[in-house]
């Protein structure tokens, strides 16, 4: 598997307009919520405005020895109804935020789980978890309170903005010049913030990757004494993920403290201009401490507008990996092809498979691992592919499954190119048993439905039997419900193949692919997987890549392939007359004299 860089592999930074369609793509839905949200906050503070002349009534009326009680707990009704509207506001904004979050993971989970082959092997699964884990939190403040922040702040400043027109446009003037100024450079900041934010969090998809590397190979670490390098290399990510956030805070101080200046020199040249206005008799000396007033109200919009800002830089810094993401190619889904969902859902029987003249490579700047691959597997009985390391007989098996696309020629099961079928009715046709038979997390029986949910606790038996495991179960203290531990670890490797056996068995399928099926097992285990794959091929199409000819001597047909050519297709007798590279092969593992 190559795996590279994923920040420098596919995509180039979002523009700008891109970045907030985006973003709002994520926010449309919930936009109902937020709103509410806003609404909610303004009423809790617009209550909050009447208190003082609530609290001048109830003065009024104690001068006058007026009863006070029923203004008392109006005022208490108003207080309280003003902090519960907040808090509800603060609630339901929460509450948005979460399922803006929620939403995006939903999509990425499902589109991770439908990527092709192709697109995770270029990337670094570590990395790809944890733009769904890490990156998305970083939507959760730019599509809620940065939006109310943003709003809010819009309206007061463009209502302090007028009521300072009203009071005087050559005071505007001055203020506006110095908010241009320096709002200017806070704009030119802003970017840089979007930048760092990308930066850490593609060193967090670093220390995912590492670690994900990690516990997928915990003993070879532990027994390479690579412990403390791993740690490095993790060590070496987190500390760039940090300097890379402090790079952005730096920014965001910056953006925030201009903001201060900006109203210091307000003040000062609003006082300078407006002192010499006054003097001049130009305004009042009242208009001026009104305008004075006004630019300390406008403090706190600002603050909260050059907030939202900053929020939208990280969260646009997140969208740009996510939209990565979302533009990573995944496998069709029945709905864009209707006419394929159901097709082949009456054909029953063991299924026939055909290659035409196939090429195929893993990636276009790899070399070729299928020149013109041609051979054809009739109905039922068991058909074996040898050949040396490397020769193409694994890949046989990832283009039946179609998990990858050919380059060339057509690869056909039951006679119909598997482009034309509907990926759930191909995949559900075939059991497949891969090179190295996962196992994964959970307990045995949940490992051994995974292919086949409905199996009845009969057809788990049967197969437990026919695949001789039935004696582990025994063994196992919770039987069944044993859990075997992430990549079922506390399973022998034997046992684990023979599971990945019974469970491809389980699915009942019409062809069955078995990838080094028996290179695990030993010899009174191998023999009786062979008597499973031999009562299997009596009802089933088997396909069986083979290491140990030994194990395949039996089977009506071998196909022989060479660096990605088929060589010779026969019978083990036919094949040890006909083809030199064969002889060799069965001479090598003494099953006929040296040609
Ligand atoms: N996912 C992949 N990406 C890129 N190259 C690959 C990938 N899988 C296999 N290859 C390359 O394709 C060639 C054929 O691999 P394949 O697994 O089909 O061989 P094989 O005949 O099954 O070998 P073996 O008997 O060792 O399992 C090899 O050169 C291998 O390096």
């Amino acid at each position: 598997m190559t795996a590279t860089d994923p920040s420098a592999a596919d995509t180039a930074r979002l523009t700008a307009p891109k970045t907030f369609q985006a973003l709002y793509a994520h926010f449309r839905p919930h936009r109902r919520a937020v709103a509410l949200a806003a609404l909610l906050t303004l009423i809790g503070a617009g209550s909050g405005l009447l208190q003082p002349l609530a609290t001048k009534v109830l003065v009024d009326r104690l001068g006058s020895g007026e009863t006070i009680s029923r203004i008392l707990l109006a005022l208490t009704a108003l207080v309280a109804l003003g902090a519960v509207l907040q808090a509800l506001g603060a609630y339901v904004l929460e509450r948005t935020a979460e399922s803006v979050v929620l939403a995006a993971r939903r999509t990425l989970v499902g589109r991770l789980l439908r990527l092709r082959l192709t697109e995770v092997e270029r990337h670094q699964p570590g990395d790809l978890m944890s733009r769904v884990t890490s990156d998305t939190t970083l939507l959760r403040a730019v599509t809620t309170q940065a939006l109310v922040n943003g709003a809010t702040g819009v309206v007061t400043l463009v209502a302090a903005i007028v009521m300072m027109a009203l009071m005087d446009a050559v005071l505007l003037g001055v203020t506006l010049a110095v908010g241009v100024l320096i709002g200017g450079a806070v704009g030119l900041v802003m970017p840089r913030i979007a930048r760092a934010t990308e930066r850490a969090q593609e060193a967090v998809g670093e220390v995912s990757s590492v670690l994900e590397r990690i516990f997928g190979a915990l003993r070879t670490v532990k027994a390479s004494g690579a412990e403390q390098r791993e740690n490095a290399v993790a060590d070496a990510a987190l500390q760039r993920s940090w300097r890379h956030g402090v790079t952005s805070a730096k920014w965001e101080a910056v953006a925030e403290g201009s903001v201060g200046l900006a109203m210091q020199l307000s003040f000062l040249a609003v006082l300078g201009v407006g002192g010499a206005r006054v003097a001049s008799g130009a305004i009042p000396v009242s208009t001026l401490i009104a305008f004075l007033l006004y630019l300390f109200y406008v403090i706190e919009p600002v603050e909260r507008l050059v907030q939202a800002a900053s929020a939208y830089q990280e969260g646009s810094a997140a969208i740009t990996r996510i939209d990565e993401v979302e533009r990573l190619e995944t496998e069709p889904l029945d709905q864009e092809h209707p006419e394929r969902a159901g097709a082949s859902a009456a054909a029953d029987g063991p299924a026939s498979v055909r290659f035409e003249d196939v090429s195929f490579r893993y990636r276009d700047d790899l070399p070729p691992v299928h020149h013109q691959v041609d051979f054809e597997v009739r109905s039922g009985g068991m058909t074996a592919f040898v050949g040396p390391s490397g020769a193409g007989k694994s890949t046989v098996f990832a283009l039946i499954e179609r998990f990858y696309e050919t380059a060339g020629g057509r690869v056909l099961v039951d006679g119909k190119d598997v482009r034309d079928w509907s990926l759930p009715e191909l995949r559900g046709a075939i059991g497949y048993v891969e090179q190295d038979t996962p196992v994964l997390a959970g307990t045995l029986r949940e490992n051994l439905v995974f292919a086949a949910p409905d199996a009845t606790d009969q057809d788990i038996h049967d197969v437990l039997v026919r695949a001789k495991l039935d004696t582990l179960v025994d063994r196992l203290p919770q039987g069944l419900e044993t859990p075997v531990g992430h990549r079922g670890t506390k399973l022998s490797g034997g046992e684990r193949q023979r599971i990945a056996i019974a469970r491809a068995l389980l699915r009942k399928p019409r062809l069955l692919l078995l990838d080094e099926a028996t290179s695990q097992l030993d010899a009174v285990n191998e023999s009786a997987v062979r008597d499973v794959i031999t009562h299997a091929a009596r009802t089933t199409t088997v396909l069986v890549v083979a290491h140990r000819l030994s194990t395949v001597t039996h089977a009506d047909r071998i196909v022989v392939m060479d660096a990605g050519r088929v060589r010779a297709v026969g019978t083990h007798t036919e094949l040890l007359d006909q083809d030199s590279l064969y002889a060799r092969l069965a001479a090598t593992q003494f099953l006929a004299p040296a040609p």
